[in-house]
């Protein structure tokens, strides 16, 4: 801190919608909730998108970070740059998912901060809620209780998040928000056999079972978990709403309010893939956290609605996983 360019006190609003030359900078451009983002700001007419891969600029190096918000002066910041996995990858590499996540959201808000960004927008996760949350997770249950253990380091990461938007927030009114969506899908998503999500992981074991012809794909846990799945296309209309209609101190959650059991989802997409053999539970695999359904009723009441049902979206994604990512492999 202490640049000279610093700007102390933001305290108007800043209209998002009204300025399509507006320059936004969408970090983390080419994964599932950034990709779908810039899908959706270009949709809506944006024609100043900042976009930077991860070999142009490596987020977790603060002189890189400073000297690019230096050079480029973003208007807008939308944080889509994460280290992110399921839950064998959170439960296998601690370090990388504490520290990572820390290094690239502390550069990132504090040099935004610096070189005069209007607003940012800081996306964590429904992990940031204690393990046993009374259900559905309103925004007030944060730091109530202890973290499910599986993907605590991560969970400690996007709490500081919501935290250093709000001390900026407090200590320079600057207007930088946070989004809490929870389990997502869709597009670019990672289909990687064991660091992934349960939901892309299990579409790419039905569809190699199907091709191969196998009798039986293994499910890890017992099935017995409730998820909340939420289509990325809907978190990027959050998204753009969040930063058009919210400035508050307080994070916001973001779900579709639907849960189902993992025996549900797999027998679901297992249908929608087309595979006709059998399910093996693995129990010696972690099952996570029993439940986390959130309670999205705040951003609700205030106009968005997420609008794609379960089974469409698992059409959708296994249209765009025979056409993208088998043949990537
Ligand atoms: N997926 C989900 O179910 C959920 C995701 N979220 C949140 O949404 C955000 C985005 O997640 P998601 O899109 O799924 O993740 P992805 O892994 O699909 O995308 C993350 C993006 O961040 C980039 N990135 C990672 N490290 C760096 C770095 N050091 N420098 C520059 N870029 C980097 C990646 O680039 P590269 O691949 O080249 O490294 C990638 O483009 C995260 O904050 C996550 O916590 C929240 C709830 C659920
Ligand atoms: C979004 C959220 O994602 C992570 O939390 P999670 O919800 O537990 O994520 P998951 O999708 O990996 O698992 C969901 C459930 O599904 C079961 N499961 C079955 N079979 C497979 C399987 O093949 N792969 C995976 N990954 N899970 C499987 C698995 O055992 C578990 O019971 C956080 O670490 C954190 O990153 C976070 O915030």
């Amino acid at each position: 801190m202490g640049s000279s360019d610093c700007q102390r006190s933001r305290s108007e609003r800043s209209p998002f919608l009204s300025d399509k030359s507006a320059k936004v900078f969408v970090a983390g451009h080419r994964g599932l909730v950034g990709s779908a983002i810039v899908r959706k700001l270009q949709s809506l007419g944006f024609a100043n998108l900042l976009l930077r891969t991860h070999s142009e600029l490596d987020l977790t190096r603060q002189a890189d970070v400073d000297s690019f918000f230096a050079a480029e002066k973003p208007d807008f910041v939308i944080l889509a740059a994460a280290k992110v996995g399921g839950i064998h990858a959170n439960n296998t590499y601690p370090a990388d998912f504490i520290a990572i996540n820390l290094q690239i959201q502390t550069n990132v808000i504090d040099s935004a901060y610096k070189h005069g960004v209007k607003k940012l927008l800081f996306l964590g996760s429904s992990c940031i809620y204690p393990k046993l949350a009374p259900q559905p997770i309103p925004e007030e249950a944060l730091l109530t209780g202890p973290l499910e253990p599986t993907n605590e380091w991560y969970a400690v990461a996007k709490i500081a998040g919501i935290k250093m938007c709000q001390g900026y927030r407090v200590q320079y009114s600057w207007d930088a928000i946070s989004g809490m969506p929870t389990n997502l899908y869709g597009p670019n998503d990672n289909f990687h056999p064991e660091n992934s999500h349960v939901l892309p992981a299990l579409m790419r074991r039905f569809h190699e079972a199907k091709v191969n012809g196998a009798k039986e794909v293994v499910v890890w846990g017992t099935g017995s978990p409730l998820r909340e799945f939420l289509h990325v296309d809907d978190l990027a209309e959050a998204v753009v709403f969040m930063m058009e209609e919210y400035s508050g101190l307080e994070h916001l959650n973001v779900g579709s309010g639907k849960e189902v059991s993992i025996k549900e989802l797999a027998e679901l997409v297992k249908e929608v893939v087309g595979f006709e053999g059998e399910l093996v539970w693995d129990s010696s695999k972690p099952d996570g956290t029993p439940r986390k359904l959130m309670d999205s009723s705040k951003l609700l009441g205030m106009g968005w609605k997420p609008k794609v049902s379960l089974r469409d979206g698992l059409v959708d994604t296994y249209k765009w996983y025979t056409a993208n990512a088998v043949t990537k492999q």
